[in-house]
């Protein structure tokens, strides 16, 4: 819990705090209270960020503490340079709660075999496309669209208003007070900034993104920096964040930054205080 002047003393003993608690699925029923009554002043409950707690322990404080519970639903803008941790991220905001539309995973259903989609990528780009087995050939569309911006456009026509529609359609089965969040890879690209109540930005140097595409997806150098280029720089992805989440720790750095950052963005939705 954070300390500071004019907050309860916490009852350690109460707590159990050095008395082996700290895996349990539950926060103590004291910190709990404290969490959500306690600290004048503090709309953002000290215990829901409290890292000595798992994360499940600190998203039900979140919930059960009603001054934090969203009552419309957030709808948030996640992106990203390529490899930067999006989806990393994503499954952390799952973690907490959040409902995830992931548009890279949409963008290869709208283009399943014996949709729509594929059959407009044959036209556009001929069978030369598909694998043996009738699906995109992945690689090689790849090999295509990141050595040439006008194929590239090309494919995102296809892909793009598909992606959008069926986005729009997981949003409106989420639950009416869902924090939403909308993982898109081109969000500042398509100047799509203006249309989430916040935008976050997962934000790692150009380098980093390279070594990780190199080092955990076996990409040549050249074909992790000709991704890179088709990409809007650093800078210009900053430029639309609410919230820019540094990726250049660890894991258990970022768990605790998203946590940071998705009781921000509840509280933000919250009518209340
Ligand atoms: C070219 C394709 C077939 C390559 O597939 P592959 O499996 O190698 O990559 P995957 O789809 O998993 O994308 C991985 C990452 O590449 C980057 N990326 C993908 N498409 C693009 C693009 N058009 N421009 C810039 N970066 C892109 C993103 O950072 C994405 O997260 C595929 O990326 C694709 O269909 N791209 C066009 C659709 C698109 O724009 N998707 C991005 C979000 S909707
Ligand atoms: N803080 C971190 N420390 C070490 N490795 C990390 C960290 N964050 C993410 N990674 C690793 O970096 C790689 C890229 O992460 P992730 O797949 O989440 O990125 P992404 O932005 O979703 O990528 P893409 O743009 O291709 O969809 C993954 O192998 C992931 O495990």
């Amino acid at each position: 819990m954070r300390r500071g002047s004019g907050e309860p003393e916490v009852d350690r003993e109460l707590l159990g705090v050095g008395h082996g608690y700290g895996g349990g699925a539950e926060l103590p029923s004291a910190l709990l209270r404290l969490v959500c009554e306690g600290e004048q002043g503090h709309r953002h409950p000290g215990g829901g960020g409290d890292r000595r707690y798992p994360v499940p322990a600190r998203r039900d404080a979140l919930t059960r503490c009603g001054t934090v519970t969203p009552v419309t639903r957030v709808r948030v803008g996640l992106t990203g340079g390529v490899a930067s941790g999006k989806s990393t991220v994503s499954a952390i905001l799952r973690d907490l709660g959040a409902v995830v539309v992931d548009a890279d995973r949409l963008a290869r259903e709208v283009v399943a075999p014996g949709t729509e989609g594929l059959a407009e990528i044959v036209e556009a780009f001929g069978p030369g496309v598909l694998t043996a087995s009738g699906e995109l050939d992945r690689p090689a569309m790849g090999a295509v669209v990141f050595a040439d911006e006008t194929a590239r456009r090309r494919l995102e026509a296809i892909i793009h208003p598909r992606v959008r529609r069926r986005g729009a359609e997981l949003e409106a089965a989420a639950g009416p007070d869902a924090v939403v969040v909308h993982d898109i890879p081109l969000l500042a690209e398509t100047g799509q900034g203006g249309a989430f109540d916040a935008v976050v930005v997962v934000d790692v140097p150009v380098q980093t993104q390279i070594e990780r595409m190199v080092a955990e997806r076996g990409m040549s150098r050249a074909d992790a920096e000709a991704r890179v280029a088709a990409q809007a720089s650093r800078e210009d992805r900053r430029a639309v964040a609410t919230y820019v989440i540094d990726n250049t720790g660890t894991l258990e750095d970022l768990r605790d930054r998203v946590t940071e950052v998705f009781e921000k963005l509840v509280s933000t939705g919250s009518a209340v205080g």
